[in-house]
This record gives C-alpha cells, structure tokens and sequence, in this order.
C-alpha cells in the first residue's frame, strides 16, 4: 500500500508521516509557524478561494448576516464588517486546512472530506460545526461495471477476488492518499496500490490505469457516465461543508474563542431557522387550553416548544370577549403541507405562512461540546 506515483509537494512529504510521530520538520515548521500565529492579534477565517465551495460559503454567511467585503475576487484578504476583529483569507481547501495546521490560520470553511484527508486525524483540528448545509458528497470506490467485476457487489467480494496477489495488488486511482491506505487497511484488504491524480480519476480503469478508483460523489453522473459502480460497504466518509478551528488558537486566544462563539451562534440560529416555517392561523374554541389540546392531538403540529394560543378579542353587544384564537407553530418546511392539512381538520383557517430568519435557542449543544472537547 504506498502512492505509485510519489507527490513532488513538500507538504505531502510531511504529511505522510503518522499524526502519532511527527517527522522532525514538521516540528521544527510548526514551532516556527506557532510563534507567528501567538503575535497576531486579528482573527484569522480562512474561506475556499474558488471551486464549489466558494460561492456557497460566501452565500451561508450572508445569511447569518456575516457578509464578506471582498473588494475583487484576485485579492486574497478581505474583512467581515460585523466581526472586527477578524481577517478573512481566500484560500484552497486544502491550504485552509494546513494552514490550521500551522497557526497562519484559527478557523476555517471547507468539506470534512478535506479535513479529514489533509488533517490527517490531527487533534489540533476541531470540528466546531459538522453539517453546514452544502457541499454534500460521499468518498466512495468505486469498480467498473463490466469484465471481472461485473458480479462484483460488495468490499467482501473485491476483497475475496483471486485476482489480487501480492505481485498483482488491485490498483486504486484516488487524489485521497491519506484516506485510501487508511480505509483499505482498516477493512483487511491486504493486496492494494494506490496511484494519484489531480482530477477525471473515472477514466483510470477504462485507460488501463487502474482497476478501481476512490473519489468523491455526488450525483453519481460521473461514475454512471464511466460505467463504473459504487460498492456495499465502499464508502469512505460523508462530506459536507464544516467549519474547524485550531485548538490551540481557541485556548490561547480569548478572543478567538469570543469570535468562534459569535460565528456558530449565527450559523446555528440561521441553519435551525432554514428548515422552518412560522405558521399563524385563526382557531374558534371556548378557550386557550382547549384549543391547544387540538392542535396537540396533531402528529405534525407541535411546533418546536408546543403552539402559542393567544385570544383575538372583539368587541359584541358592548363587551369585549375573545371571539376566536391565533395559533402560531414553527413547522418544518418538508412537513408543511401535512400541517396545513392538520390545521384545516380541526378548524384552522387564514393560514399564513411565513419563512424564518433565525431560531437562537438560549445556548447552542455545539457550543457546549465545544467548550467541553477544549476542557473549559
Ligand atoms: N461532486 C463533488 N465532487 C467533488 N467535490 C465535491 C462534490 N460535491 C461537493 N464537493 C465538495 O467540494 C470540494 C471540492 O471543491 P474544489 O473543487 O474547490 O476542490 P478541489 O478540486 O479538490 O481543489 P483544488 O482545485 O484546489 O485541487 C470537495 O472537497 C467536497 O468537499
Ligand atoms: O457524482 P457527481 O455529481 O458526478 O460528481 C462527482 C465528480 O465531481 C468531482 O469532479 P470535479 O467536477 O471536481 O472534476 P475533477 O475530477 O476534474 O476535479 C469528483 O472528482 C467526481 O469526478
Ligand atoms: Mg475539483
């Protein structure tokens, strides 16, 4: 199990090296990178430069109202106006995840599958949101459709294939040297090599080049359109977009840790509030309680802490009295025609429905693991 094609890039030569026992350079680098990071006083956000991460990053944080002044897309700096106190670094995902690594940066946006293959298990990396909502893929191998494999179902099957001896090792194509190896190892296939490429990795087995490949996945087109198929029990990881910060940021500077708390409150209270509607409608009853107990005895109409019931009161032969009830729910948005059909069955009516900006529960779990994963 070792890359056919050896990377020229330095940074590949340091991360080959086990988390567990770090290669003299990589201490020496990071000791020097360190002292650095402890002179700056500004926070330091590191956003994918370009790809597909790019668009949809600056889109999220403009949500959360954190938008970026970025003045032109070839400058490589730009400034959060709510956040003062923080610096933001348009850079490659992998470089935002190195750059963690070495203290030029505290916090960072990219997909986990980044994270975890140049991260490399690395402790200092802390993921403090997991599931930001976009980028969705998974790492997956993948085999042809066709010839040897064409019965081909599962990892137990590839594994069992008489085909791989020592001298003939399946041949893997992936951009993922660190995950690979990791992944075939830790599934007992003993006869596997893997060679890199920087991209098109699905042409490898039709060229020749290889028998399987592991790449990312989203659509599938790309592995349908190459004839290739994923396997049971192939796939690597789950990705989406994640934001991670550097422990050793977070204890040493306050501030950092101030301005963490502020980015994932907003991230949280937005992310929570997406997926909801607010939904007002009119109610007749003789009370609040029972007008409350209706709408309880409906599956999809608890909302997110039970129905508020307020009275509308008007004005009858001199008194004033309620004359019917407004109910006000959170439902989420794939639930919403069901409640609306809820709603009718029991006497709603004049539904309004009304999108959500944001939803702050009084302290987000994330913070709380957070706080507990750095001790505090
Ligand atoms: N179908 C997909 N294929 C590849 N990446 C995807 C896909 N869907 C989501 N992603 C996410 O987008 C990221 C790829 O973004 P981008 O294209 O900027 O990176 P890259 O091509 O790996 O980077 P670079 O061009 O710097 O080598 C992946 O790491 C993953 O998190
Ligand atoms: O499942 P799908 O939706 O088809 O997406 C998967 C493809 O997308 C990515 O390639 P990308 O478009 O980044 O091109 P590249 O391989 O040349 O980098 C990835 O490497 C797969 O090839
Ligand atoms: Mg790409």
């Amino acid at each position: 199990m070792l890359a056919a094609n050896p990377p020229k890039c330095p940074f590949f030569l340091t991360h080959s090296f086990p988390v567990s026992s770090p290669s003299p350079s990589k201490l020496t680098c990071s000791a020097s990178f360190q002292s650095a990071a402890e002179e700056r006083s500004e926070i330091r956000l590191g956003l994918p430069s370009k790809g597909r991460m790019a668009a949809d990053t600056l889109d999220l944080l403009r949500d959360c109202q954190l938008s970026v002044k970025h003045v032109n897309p070839r400058q490589y700096v730009a400034q959060i106006p709510q956040l003062s106190n923080l610096e933001v670094w348009f850079q490659r995902p992998k470089d935002i995840v190195r750059k963690l690594l070495s203290g030029d940066l505290d916090l960072g946006i990219a997909g986990f599958d980044t994270v975890s293959e140049y991260g490399q298990g690395n402790e200092d990396l802390i993921i403090v949101h997991d599931a930001l909502g976009y980028g969705e893929c998974h790492l997956s191998l993948a085999i042809p459709k066709y010839g040897i494999f064409e019965n081909i179902n599962s990892l137990n099957e590839l594994a069992q294939m008489p085909q791989w001896t020592k001298e003939k090792p399946l041949r893997v194509a992936t951009g993922f040297t660190y995950l690979g190896p990791k992944f075939v190892k830790e599934n007992g296939l003993n006869h596997v090599i893997f060679s890199t490429a920087d991209g098109a990795l699905e042409a490898a087995p039709a060229m020749g080049i290889a028998d399987a490949i592991l790449d990312l996945v989203s659509s599938g087109i790309t592995l349908k359109e190459n004839n290739l198929k994923e396997i049971e029990g192939g796939v690597v990881l789950r990705s989406q977009a994640v934001l991670v910060a550097s422990k050793r940021s977070l204890l040493k500077r306050k501030s950092a840790l101030e301005t963490t708390h502020e980015i994932l409150e907003r991230l949280e209270a937005h992310l929570k509030a997406e997926g909801q509607f607010t939904v007002v409608a009119n109610m007749r009853g003789n009370n609040a309680q029972e007008v409350a107990e209706r709408v309880l005895s409906q599956t999809s109409l608890a909302g997110l802490q039970g129905p508020t019931v307020s009275p509308v009161y008007c004005k009858r032969d001199g008194q004033i009295t309620p004359d019917y009830y407004a109910i006000v729910i959170c439902v989420p948005k794939k639930a919403l025609y069901k409640s609306v059909q809820q709603l009718r069955a029991i006497g709603g009516s004049g539904v309004l429905v009304s999108p959500l900006t944001y939803i702050f529960d009084e302290e987000t779990p994330r913070w709380r693991e957070l706080l507990s994963t750095l001790g505090l």
